[in-house]
This record gives structure tokens, sequence and C-alpha cells, in this order.
């Protein structure tokens, strides 16, 4: 028997970067928000007296020994288990590599996942978090899903109340942004900059604001705002619901953004194009276009499928690929995990 488990991506709705820390790791404040695009990871485990994986993979660009994300997280599980067993693990590439949707940091917590399913036990909470992180600072939000607060180097993860789904178009341009690369020249760019603020706290006032207003997912007073209105078949004729756009709009009034934009931009000039394709205008504009981390993936966000599909035709017809999704609320991550 084998366990197979969507191993969903994420983007990032802004990302503030601090100075580089002792440990070598920047700190940063990130709001990631997990999507429906997925990979899938394939786990097949027995105890055994020794361990052993294996690896495989549809993608060559995927690694296949012990620098795979997977690999290191079910070897960690099983020490911390004190257990020994032969795994294989087969992971599907859907997901861009190295496209800022943390596909690898994803496949690692499904890995954990569908080998905790196999051996018929699991981590304590915490201990799962601790491994996660060792693993990658973008691994532990897979570990819950939905609208997720990133603090620290991004491993320091709180579920936010979770925004209803909201349909996304995600560019996937050929380049790859390689993480620490990006972090290096944010670096040097931030040395240019005098008089710098503090970019941590002030991203993390902009998400805390979100919730202090009314008819966002952060406070819910009563029902929402489109059904106070004698109800609303938002939903139901493609449009997404009332709390999400209120939530995203005013993410937007605080002006969020993603910081990793004004050195991958410079880079990839063409990147800030697809950004403006994805955005569009009047009506059919997204609620929000970003780059996802530190690219090369970018998203937009939209009120309606109609919007949506516009936007997607507008990115193609420049020539590149962009893939049609919806934001993933918690309760749906985890009910949809398993793959049949
Ligand atoms: C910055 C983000 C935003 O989501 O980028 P994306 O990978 O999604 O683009 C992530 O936190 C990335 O997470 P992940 O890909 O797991 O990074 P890690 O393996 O922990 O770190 C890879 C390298 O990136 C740099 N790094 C990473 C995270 C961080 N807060 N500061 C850093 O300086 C370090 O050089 C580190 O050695
Ligand atoms: N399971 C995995 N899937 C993809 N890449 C992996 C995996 N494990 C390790 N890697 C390495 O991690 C790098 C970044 O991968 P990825 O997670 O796709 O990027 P990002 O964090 O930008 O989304 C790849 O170039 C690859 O060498």
């Amino acid at each position: 028997m084998s366990t197979r488990v969507r191993s969903y991506s994420k983007i990032n709705l802004g990302l503030a970067i601090g100075p580089s820390r002792p440990d070598g790791f920047h700190g940063l404040t990130t709001f990631y928000q997990t999507l429906e695009l997925h990979d899938l990871v394939t786990v097949e485990a027995k105890r055994a007296s020794a361990t052993t994986i294996t690896l495989a993979s549809n993608d060559e660009r995927v690694p296949l020994d012990n620098r795979n994300t997977a690999w290191r997280m079910v070897e960690g599980a099983l020490s911390r288990l004190e257990m020994t067993a032969a795994v294989s693990i087969h992971i599907e590439k859907l997901l861009p590599v190295q496209g800022g949707m943390g596909a690898g940091s994803a496949n690692a917590a499904a890995a954990l996942i569908g080998l905790e399913r196999e051996l018929d036990t699991s981590l304590p909470g915490a201990d799962r978090l601790r491994l996660a992180a060792e693993v990658g600072s973008d691994v532990p939000l897979f570990l819950l899903g939905g609208s997720v607060l990133g603090l620290g180097r991004g491993e320091q993860v709180y579920p936010l109340p979770d925004m209803p789904c909201v349909f996304c178009v995600v560019s996937v341009p050929e380049v790859g942004v390689s993480t620490p690369q990006a972090f290096r020249d944010w670096d040097a760019l931030a040395l240019t900059q005098h008089g710098k603020s503090d970019r941590l706290r002030e991203l993390s006032l902009a998400y805390a604001s979100i919730s202090a207003e009314p008819g966002t997912s952060g406070i819910i007073r009563g029902s929402n705002p489109g059904n106070q209105q004698g109800g609303s078949d938002k939903g139901q004729s493609g449009q997404v619901d009332d709390l999400a756009e209120n939530t995203l709009l005013s993410l937007v009034r605080t002006g969020v953004e993603n910081d990793f934009e004004q050195v991958v931009f410079p880079a990839y000039p063409s990147l800030r194009e697809i950004k403006r394709q994805l955005m569009g205008t009047g009506s059919e504009a997204a609620l929000y276009a970003a780059l996802s981390g530190s690219g090369s993936a970018l998203f937009g966000l939209y009120r309606s499928e109609a919007d949506a599909r516009a936007a997607q035709q507008r990115v193609q017809n420049a020539g590149v690929k962009a893939l049609m999704t919806k934001t993933l609320p918690r309760s749906m991550y985890w009910t949809t995990m398993f793959a049949g």
C-alpha cells in the first residue's frame, strides 16, 4: 500500500525583509496563503531493521538524495520517532522549481504526512514544527495551511483567521530565482538605503490592522456583508465572497508589498511587465498582484472567475505560462490533502 498526498503550494501576500542575522538568515514578516495548485507526493513505508530511503521524480531538477527536502524530513522524523523503516518516495512535479511557491518545502511536509500515515504513528505537534524548521524556513507553514503569519526567518508560524477562496492566476516564467542570491542582492541594496524604518514591525502592524477592520476575516461581526443586504449569490456566480474581497482590499490599503520585487525586477525586467499584465486595469483589475517569495512566479487575485480568465489570457498572449487556481483555506487544505 502507499499514501498519495497533495503537496499544496503557497504565495506570499507581502513580505518585508529585515537585516541579516548572525546565523546568516534574515528576519522577515510575511503573510503566507496556500493555493490549490499542488505536486503529488507518494510515500510507501514499512518498518525494517535498518532505514533505507529511495526517491524518484518525473522532474530531473529534483535532487534524488539527501539534498531533497522530503528525504531530510523523512530521515529526521524516523530518527525522532526512534524507528527504522524502508521508505520510498515519488514526487510528481506539477509546480515550478525555484518558483517562490514553496514547492520543495511543501514536498517535505507532504512526505512527513505520508510517512506518518504509512507507519500509523505521528510526531508530537511541537516536534513536527521543530523538524520542519530544520529542513527549511518555508516548511512549517505547510503544517498549518490556509492563511499563515510568518515571523523569525519565516519558520515561526501562526494561523491567521482564514480568508475565504479567491480566484488566483499564477504566472510561471521560464527563469528560476535563487533565494540566497535574492537575499544577498537585498543586502547590497539595503546598504545603500539611509534612514531605514523598521520594516518588519511596519508590516506586522499592517497585518494586525486588517483584523481591526469590521467586515474582514479578522473580525467577523455577524454574517458576511453580502448576506446582510438580504443575501448574496456571490460564490455561486463565479465571484469571490465579500469577506475575502474586503480582507484583500484592506491589505492593499495598508500598502503591503514584497521587498524582493526591488531586487528581482531589476535583475529580470520581464517579471515587472508580467505583474502589470496580471494587475490589468479598470473594473476587471486584480485585487492584488505581486511576486511570490523570491520569485520567479507571480500571482494575481481577482474578484471573479471572468476577471481571472482575462488576466490568464493577457499573460499567455505575451508567451508566458499562466495557471488558474484558487486560494485554499485551512479546512479545505486538510480535508483534501489525501489523493485517492
Ligand atoms: C524567502 C522565502 C519566502 O517565502 O522565499 P521562497 O523560497 O518562497 O522564494 C522563504 O522563506 C525561503 O524559505 P526556504 O526556501 O525554506 O529557505 P531556506 O532553505 O531556509 O534557506 C535558503 C537560504 O536562503 C537564505 N534565507 C532564507 C530565509 C531567510 N529568512 N533568510 C535567508 O537569508 C539563506 O541564505 C538560506 O541559506
Ligand atoms: N523536493 C524538492 N523539490 C524541488 N526542489 C527541491 C526539492 N528538494 C530540494 N530541492 C532544491 O531546492 C531548490 C528550490 O526549490 P523550490 O522549493 O522549488 O523553490 P522555492 O522555494 O523558490 O519555491 C531547487 O533548486 C532544488 O535544487
